[in-house]
């Protein structure tokens, strides 16, 4: 079925109100992007979201919008606290997925003579791949459950990090109101020995130089400038999250039959925020975020430690500083203002990022004038990108952005676009050391099988929904 689109401008795209729809669609994308996604299923699933309960302002969708379970990945929608539903759908299996990006203070050229033995040692503490554990950070049941209720801090306690981390985290790295007991056995026993580890696929460790500034007063107060090494963490909530997600899908169907909530796509199952089923998955899915922030931040200690193993350097000459840490998979309670009135929302962005501007009190103070940081990842072949949020988003988008370059190759058609190409020998022509736990892993990852992510911050800053502040290019990839 072809979903009607009425072009607004350069970069923004309407889905009319038809039908079921209880509000119209809203897609930021140019018409390059727009001509690829029609032969996909995301536009409808735009169309879809549309048509749930207590939707407030426009299903909305990012530029790197592409299919997803139920909700398209690129998708943000926000629902009222009395009328509206909460969706794992439109939260994804890897709750709290995100990123974090580290500043350093060494420039490319102190690394360059060590990067092979820095990859390594990267690739040796930090456990990378499908079910990676390690083996000796196995937690207590009664230590996990502190764990899914106080997040990076459980972390930074057990000697992961410092305090001045926590500052520097969305939502502090501590989602309220988990409550462990809705946590199932079996996502407990998966998430058990996962705690600091990356996963597989899309998830990554990159060392990373700072290629251009676009902003020079921004970047200024993100501690940022050319040819300093920073490092970025790309992981979520393992198999803990995975299952959750899992268990309350099962959940959600009964409780839309229940709720008489008619879904286009079963995958949109959901129950209204003020149910018991509602109210449960929240807490439910603020205890894997926690999973998730806890699992970024052990990975940070490992990373720093990596560090000082390879340099020799101590923390104060290495000053691997948290710039911040956004999550790009979740639902939040969040306040925004609509036909001028201040309305308490439950935001999900699957596969977008938080976007505040400046003065949100919600922005860590040392970025308050400035915006809060938004850190989007390209491919391991080219390069990432870091903006800060604006007022602009918070007027059409509930404070946010795209979450990447989003993918534009199947795995499948990604490993056949790599056969007989030695991707890793390519990368490193360029520069670029690749370690990964798996030849298959890299031919999925390659540059070809995203947007160029170029392209899509550059919607991006022209729809005005964020400021570009910095380029990234990867120097070192560690791939799961
Ligand atoms: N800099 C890198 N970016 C990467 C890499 N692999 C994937 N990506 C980007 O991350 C986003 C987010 O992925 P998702 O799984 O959360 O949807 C993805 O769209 C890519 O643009 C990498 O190795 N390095
Ligand atoms: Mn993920
Ligand atoms: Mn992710």
């Amino acid at each position: 079925m072809t979903v009607k689109l009425q072009q607004i401008d350069d970069c923004r795209w309407r889905i009319p109100r038809e039908g079921a729809m209880r509000t119209e669609g809203l897609v930021f994308a140019d018409a390059r992007m727009i001509a690829t996604l029609q032969e996909e299923q995301a536009l409808e699933q735009v169309r879809n979201v549309a048509t749930l309960p207590g939707i407030v302002g426009p299903s909305l969708a990012m530029p790197d919008i592409h299919w997803g379970y139920g909700f398209p990945i690129g998708g943000v929608a926000a629902f009222d606290a009395e009328e509206g539903v909460v969706s794992p759908g439109g939260v994804g299996y890897d709750i709290n997925c995100g990123v974090r990006l580290l500043r350093s203070a060494l420039t490319a050229n102190d690394i360059k003579p060590v990067l092979a033995k820095l990859a390594d040692t990267l690739f040796r503490n930090v456990p990378a791949g499908v079910g990676s554990e390690r083996r000796d950070l196995k937690v207590s049941l009664a230590e996990q459950r502190r764990v899914l209720e106080r997040g990076a801090a459980w972390a930074v306690a057990r000697g992961y990090g410092e305090t001045e981390d926590l500052r520097h985290i969305e939502a502090g790295g501590m989602l309220p109101d988990a409550d462990s007991e809705l946590i199932s056995e079996r996502a407990m026993e998966r998430g058990r020995a996962q705690l600091g580890t990356l996963g597989s696929g899309n998830h990554f460790l990159e060392v990373q130089e700072v290629e251009e500034i676009f902003d020079a007063a921004v970047a200024d107060v993100l501690g940022l400038c050319t040819g300093q090494v920073t490092v970025s963490i790309h992981t979520g909530s393992r198999g803990l999250g995975y299952q959750v997600c899992d268990d309350f899908l099962k959940r959600m169907l009964q409780a839309s039959r229940k709720y008489g909530i008619e879904l286009p796509d079963r995958q949109l199952c959901c129950a209204p925020l003020t149910s018991p089923e509602g109210r449960e998955y929240l807490a439910a899915m603020a205890g894997a975020a926690n999973f998730a922030f806890a699992n970024r931040q052990i990975i940070t200690a490992w990373v720093r430690e990596s560090f000082e193993q390879v340099l020799g350097l101590g923390p104060a000459q290495l000053r691997l500083s948290l710039i911040y840490d956004v999550c790009h998979n979740i639902a939040k309670w969040e306040t925004h203002t609509v036909d001028g009135r201040a309305r308490r929302l439950c935001v999900h962005r699957k596969g977008a990022t938080r976007a505040f501007p400046p003065g949100h009190p919600e922005t860590p103070e040392a970025y308050r004038a400035v915006g809060q940081p938004v850190l989007i990842p390209g491919d391991m072949g080219r390069y990432s990108y870091v903006l800060v949020g604006s007022a602009g988003a918070m007027a059409e988008t509930f404070g946010s952005t795209c979450h990447g370059a989003g993918r534009v190759l199947s795995r499948h058609a990604a490993k056949k676009v790599a056969h007989g190409r030695r991707i890793e020998a390519e990368l490193a022509e360029r520069g670029i050391l690749i370690r990964a736990a798996g030849r298959a892993a890299v031919a999925e990852e390659i540059s070809e099988a995203y947007k160029d992510v170029a392209e899509v911050v550059d919607v991006v800053r022209r729809a005005g929904l964020g400021k570009i502040v910095a380029r990234l290019r990867p120097l070192a990839v560690i791939k799961g």
